[in-house]
C-alpha cells in the first residue's frame, strides 16, 4: 500500500522508486512493530524532500552562445544536520535521480554517526568536450543562484560525478566573491584554500576499507586476491590504488566508452599514467590498452571477467541480473558498491540468492562523505590535520559502519545482510530525530 501510493505520488521515478522500496522492505517490520513510527507517519515523511529547488542556468559557450542549462538542489532531510551530499555534472541527471541520490544520503551521512543530513543537487549539462573556460563559466552562473540556497550551517554541497577539483575551485571562487566571505560552505575543495588532506581519495579508499572490514569479520584477507573494477573516475581510482597497496590485484577499469582488462593488474606506472590519463588529459580508457598493450573491450562492462571481489565504482544500474548471473557463475566472493545504487534490485537479488556477499552503497561507499565531514570541521576549527589524522579517523569510521551494519541486521531480521543493516542503523537515527521533534 505503503510503495503504491508512494508511485502514484511520484510518478516517471523509476530510480526515486527503486531506492525506496529497497529501504522500506529492510525497515518496515521495524516500523510495523513501533507505535512512535507509525504514529509519526515517518515513512510518508521520510520519503518527501523538505524542499527542492529548481533554476535556470544560463552561460556562453567559446564560440560566443548563449546557452542554458537546468539544474537542481534537492534537500532532502535536515533532521540530524545541515544538508550533505554531492553536485553532480552529466547529460542524463534529471529530477528522478537527484531524489534518489539525495534520499540514499540521508541514510548514508546516518550511518557516518557525523551530524549531516541528506542533499544532492547537479545539472544536466554535459562537461563532455568542454574548454576549462566553458566549464569556468558554467560553474559560476551555476554558483550565482545556488549562494541562495547554502551555506556552512544549511546545507554544504560537494563533488560527484562530473564535479572534482577543477569544478569546485570554480564554484567556490564564485561563492566568495559574491558574498565576500570565507566559509566552507564547499567540501573537496583544494587544499590551499580549505580542502581536506585525504577526500579526493576517501570514497575509494574508504570502499576498500569496507570491503576490508567484512573479510576480517570471516577471518579473511585481502592478499593475493583479484577485483574487477567499472569505472575510471573518483571513486574508482581511488579503489584501485587501495586495493593495490593491500595486495589485491586490480584486473579491469572503464569508462562510458568500454572496458580494459590488464591481468597483471593495474598498479605503479600503470596506475599513474590511469590517474593522469583521467585527472589531468581527460582523455578515454583506450589510451591505457594502447599504452601497455592489454585488451579493451569497446562498448562493455567488465562483469565477466572473473575475480574475487567486484567493485563497480561508474554508475547506477550498472550491473543488472544477466551481469549478476555471469558474476554468481564465475564464483564471485563479495560485491562493494563503489557507486551510488549500481545494481539493479534483481541484481542485488541474484547475487544475494548466489551467495555472494553484498556490501550495499550507503555503507559502502561512506567514506567520502565522511571526509567531507571532517572537512566541515577542519574549516569551522580553521586547522588542518594530517593524513595520518583524517586516515585514521576513516578507518575508524568504517569500522563503525561495517559494526552498525552488523547489528541492526541481527537484532531485526536475525541474519547477517549488510543491505538490512545499513538501511534500519541509517533509519533509526533519522527516524528518532524526526519523533523527538514532533509533528514538522
Ligand atoms: N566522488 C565521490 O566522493 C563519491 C561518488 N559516489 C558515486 O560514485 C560514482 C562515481 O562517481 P565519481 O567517481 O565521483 O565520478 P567521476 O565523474 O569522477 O567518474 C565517473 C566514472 O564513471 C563513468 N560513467 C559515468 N556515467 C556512466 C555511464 N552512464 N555509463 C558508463 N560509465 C559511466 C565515467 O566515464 P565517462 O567519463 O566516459 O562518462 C567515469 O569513468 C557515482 O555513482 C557517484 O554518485 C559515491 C560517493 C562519493
Ligand atoms: O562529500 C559529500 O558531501 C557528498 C558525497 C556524495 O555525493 C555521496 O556520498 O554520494
Amino acid at each position: 500500500m505503503f510503495y503504491a501510493r508512494l508511485i502514484r505520488r511520484n510518478p516517471a521515478e523509476p530510480n526515486f522508486h527503486q531506492a525506496v522500496h529497497e529501504v522500506v522492505e529492510s525497515v518496515m517490520p521495524l516500523v510495523y512493530d513501533s507505535k512512535k513510527y507509525r504514529d509519526a507517519s515517518i515513512l510518508e515523511r521520510m520519503t518527501e524532500p523538505d524542499r527542492i529547488i529548481t533554476f535556470r542556468v544560463t552561460w556562453m559557450d567559446d564560440a560566443g552562445n548563449v546557452r542554458a542549462n537546468r539544474a537542481w538542489r534537492v534537500q532532502f532531510n535536515n533532521s540530524i544536520g545541515p544538508y550533505k551530499g554531492g553536485l553532480r555534472f552529466h547529460k542524463d541527471v534529471d529530477l528522478d535521480t537527484l531524489k534518489f541520490l539525495g534520499f540514499e544520503q540521508t541514510f548514508k551521512n546516518s550511518l557516518t554517526g557525523l551530524p549531516m543530513g541528506g542533499a544532492k543537487g547537479g545539472s544536466n549539462f554535459n562537461p563532455k568536450g568542454k574548454t576549462d573556460a566553458e566549464v569556468m563559466r558554467f560553474c559560476h552562473a551555476m554558483m550565482t543562484e545556488l549562494q541562495r540556497h547554502i551555506g556552512e550551517d544549511t546545507d554544504v554541497p560537494a563533488g560527484d560525478i562530473g564535479v572534482g577539483g577543477r569544478e569546485l575551485g570554480y564554484l567556490f571562487g564564485q561563492y566568495k566573491r559574491l558574498n565576500n566571505r570565507f566559509a566552507g560552505v564547499l567540501t573537496g575543495k583544494g587544499l590551499s584554500f580549505g580542502g581536506s588532506v585525504g577526500r579526493k581519495e576517501a570514497t575509494g579508499h574508504g570502499a576498500v576499507y569496507f570491503l576490508r572490514e567484512i573479510l576480517q569479520h570471516r577471518g579473511e584477507g585481502l592478499e593475493g586476491k583479484s577485483a574487477i573494477i567499472s569505472g575510471s573516475g573518483n571513486v574508482a581510482l581511488y579503489a584501485i590504488e587501495k586495493l593495490e597497496e593491500l595486495g589485491c590485484k586490480a584486473l579491469t577499469a572503464s569508462d562510458s566508452s568500454g572496458f580494459i582488462f590488464d591481468p597483471d593488474g593495474i598498479s605503479g606506472e600503470k596506475l599513474e599514467f590511469l590517474k593522469d590519463l583521467k585527472e589531468v588529459r581527460r582523455g578515454r580508457i583506450h589510451e591505457y590498452a594502447d599504452k601497455f598493450g592489454c585488451e579493451f573491450h569497446p562498448g562493455k562492462r567488465p562483469w565477466a571477467v572473473k575475480a574475487d571481489y567486484a567493485l563497480p565504482c561508474a554508475t547506477q544500474n550498472e550491473v543488472d541480473e544477466a551481469d549478476a548471473k555471469v558474476m554468481v557463475a564465475n564464483g564471485l566472493h563479495v560485491l562493494i558498491e563503489g557507486a551510488n545504487m549500481p545494481t539493479t534490485a534483481d541484481g542485488v537479488t541474484t547475487l544475494q540468492q548466489g551467495g555472494v556477499i553484498f556490501g550495499p552503497a550507503k555503507a559502502a561507499n561512506a567514506g567520502g562523505v565522511a571526509v567531507s565531514g571532517l572537512e566541515q570541521s577542519q574549516n569551522a576549527l580553521r586547522i588542518a590535520w594530517s593524513h595520518e589524522v583524517v586516515d585514521t579517523r576513516l578507518k575508524g569510521i568504517m569500522a563503525g559502519i561495517h559494526q552498525k551494519c552488523l547489528r541492526h541486521s541481527l537484532e531485526v531480521h536475525g541474519t547477517i545482510d549488510y543491505i538490512k543493516g545499513a538501511n534500519i542503523a541509517g533509519f533509526v537515527k533519522v527516524a528518532d530525530a524526526m519523533v523527538a521533534y514532533g509533528a514538522i
